[in-house]
């Protein structure tokens, strides 16, 4: 899984935060106008605030010295409607950021889900969903902030120093000069502030990944939690998380506290300076109060655009680390469509045993090895299942079986050799089209928050409800009749309302409703009662005849649906022949059956074979 310190490492040799954020512009490019228009408002607004010092410096030079009330009240007056409308600008900047904003964030976040749709099975083995879901909430909220708040106001702020600078510089130059000695020094640290937030803030939130993972895996995993009275390990692990997390905030916190102070202190000190040499200018009858004035306002007006730049460049660290995770994750290259191309798939079906002289499914020197594994877990499986034959997959715990049946559906992709459907190699097929012609059913039955009816039917989008009744009687999910509200019934999340037996009844259902041409089974019957087991299998083999079908079985029972029985062991296929045949012929097969069930045994099976 993806994990804090890997993530961290990558940290460090990140490009800059421009770079980074400037790929957040095909999503911002649909919005562009509004920004840009917004930006110019908020410059607008900004800059108005400037123009108060010169309404002073007119007031203080000219009504005040000279003793015009009048004047004095007019000076007010607009110095009131200044304010007034600067504060209806800003506000209406915000209006014209908000619904583009929101638009962007779940533009971003449909691609993200989009994406992680179409990404390998590998990929979803290494991540942790925890990783991925704040990837999709917190750093999303975050670039929306960022889009909204800090990008602007560092165009805004910019511009209004600038501007602030010259106008202090054309007031009176000396003093002006004074302001600006501190800069150097401010953006050194500045500088050297960015490079250790944005550290703090990629650890900051990867482990709000890791926390929201074990969050996760703490609701879903409740009844595990609960049952072995596992509460205290969880709270104190999830306690860890959070002093974690709790630290490197407080780690992010002095940082800013940091920068902030020396951002406040330094100004601060200038503006005293410039204040004692004007004070000294004035009583030397070198400068006139009014310029003293309109300067020393024009210096605290630029105060709040200087002093908050740590905390806007910290808003925007945290902004490249939020975009540099969401095209962490964005930049993993889908699932290809097809893996080979033609010419190479006609020259290893040319080096192929026998390869298009048959039909039905075959497996040719089937190697496989799952990236980060060590071995290979299957290394040169040639199995061959006729058209409507159903062969039963056996081998031990942790053999292949698991692995040997995602291969059909390209769960994964084969690392050599190959595999064709009716003389065709899977790898030049479109994944829909392959999809359409397998049908799978996995041990550990997955159903979704929404009806029984849905579920059923994601196996074949334009089924009737002819084709779901059905599938359901194949199932034998009658029990579906007897739930509140039958086939629209809601299942709740992964269909906990559901028992395991009923969870994998419909799993069945789905895997039938389509009639696929091949079907694969992953012991689909291991959590049904002997009595529900053989009514399914009565039902299955009416399908069975229909389809060649791949069946991983564990149970004498279940190896009795098929044809014939293949033996997979050390990476390969040991053995293919009637349940009878291995019995006699393999002391491993005997093993393992009479291992399955110690009661029956495989004498008990004797006559049997179908
Ligand atoms: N995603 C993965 N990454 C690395 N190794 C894996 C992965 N999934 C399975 N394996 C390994 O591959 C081997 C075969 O696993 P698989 O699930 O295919 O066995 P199986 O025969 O179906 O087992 P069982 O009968 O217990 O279901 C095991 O050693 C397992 O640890």
């Amino acid at each position: 899984m993806t994990s804090i310190s890997a993530a961290t490492g990558a940290a460090s040799r990140k490009p800059s935060a421009v770079r980074t954020l400037l790929r957040l512009w095909p999503y911002v490019r649909p919005v562009r106008a509004r920004l840009f228009g917004a930006a110019f408002v908020a410059v607008v607004a900004s800059c108005l605030g400037l123009v108060f010092p010169f309404v002073l410096k007119w007031m203080v030079d000219g009504p005040v010295a000279d003793r015009d009330p009048g004047g004095v009240w007019l000076g007010a007056l607009v110095l009131l409607l200044l304010g007034v409308l600067e504060a209806v600008l800003f506000g209406f900047r915000r209006w014209l950021v908000a619904r583009p904003l929101a638009g962007v964030e779940a533009a971003m976040r449909a691609a993200l889900y989009r994406h992680l749709q179409r990404l390998p099975i590998a990929f979803h083995d290494r991540w942790a969903s925890g990783q991925l879901l704040s990837r999709g909430t917190t750093d999303l909220m975050l670039l929306r902030m960022f889009l909204a708040f800090p990008l602007t106001f560092l165009l805004v702020n910019a511009t209004t120093i600038l501007a602030g600078f010259v106008i202090l510089l054309m007031q009176e130059w000396t003093l002006g000069l004074v302001l600006l000695i501190p800069v150097v020094p401010l953006m050194i640290l500045c500088s050297l502030f960015e490079s250790r937030y944005s550290l703090a803030a990629r650890r900051a939130q990867d482990q709000v990944g890791d926390l929201t993972t074990v969050v996760e895996e703490g609701v879903l995993g409740i009844r595990i939690i609960k049952g072995f009275g596992r509460h205290r390990s969880q709270s104190l692990a999830f306690r860890e998380l959070t002093r974690r997390l709790r630290t490197t905030e407080l780690g992010k916190a002095r940082l800013l506290a940091g920068i902030w102070g020396v951002i406040m202190t330094i100004p601060e000190l200038a503006i005293g300076a410039a204040l004692v040499l004007g004070t000294v200018q004035v009583a030397n009858g070198d400068l006139s109060a009014g310029t003293l004035v309109a300067f020393l306002s024009t210096a605290l007006a630029l105060r709040w655009p200087v002093e908050s730049i740590g905390f806007i460049l910290a808003l925007c660290q945290e902004a490249a680390t939020a975009t540099e995770r969401y095209f962490e994750v964005m930049d993993v290259p889908e699932e290809k469509e097809t893996v080979r191309s033609g010419t190479e798939a006609s020259g290893a079906a040319a080096s192929g045993s026998g390869a298009g002289d048959e039909d039905g499914l075959r497996f040719e020197a089937v190697r496989f090895h799952y990236p980060d594994a060590p071995d290979a877990v299957l290394d040169g499986v040639d199995l061959h299942i006729r058209p409507g034959e159903t062969l039963a997959l056996v081998g031990a715990t942790g053999s292949g079986k698991t692995t040997l049946t995602a291969l059909v559906p390209r769960l994964h992709e084969v690392t050599a050799g190959r595999i064709t459907l009716d003389g065709e190699d899977i790898a030049l097929m479109e994944r829909r089209r392959l999809r359409e012609l397998v049908s799978v059913a996995f041990e550990e039955p997955t159903l979704f928050s929404a009806s029984v009816g849905e579920n059923v039917l994601m196996g074949a989008a334009d089924a009737d409800e002819a084709a779901l009744t059905r599938a359901l009687d194949v199932a034998q999910a009658g029990f579906v009749t007897d739930l509140p509200d039958g086939i629209r019934t809601e299942v709740g999340e992964q269909g906990h309302s559901l028992s395991g037996g009923q969870r994998q009844r419909l799993a069945l259902a789905r895997a039938v409703v389509g009639r696929p041409r091949f079907l694969v089974l992953d012991d689909p019957l291991s959590a049904l009662d002997v009595h529900t087991e053989a009514l399914v299998e009565a039902a299955l083999r009416r399908v069975l005849r229909e389809t060649t079908a791949l069946i991983v079985a564990h149970r004498p029972s279940t190896v009795l649906l098929a044809d014939r029985v293949a033996l997979l062991s050390g990476g390969r296929i040991a053995a293919v022949g009637t349940h009878q045949e291995l019995l006699r012929t393999s002391a491993e097969y005997a093993w393992l059956m009479a291992g399955t069930e110690p009661h029956t045994g495989a004498k008990a099976l004797e006559g049997s074979d179908r």
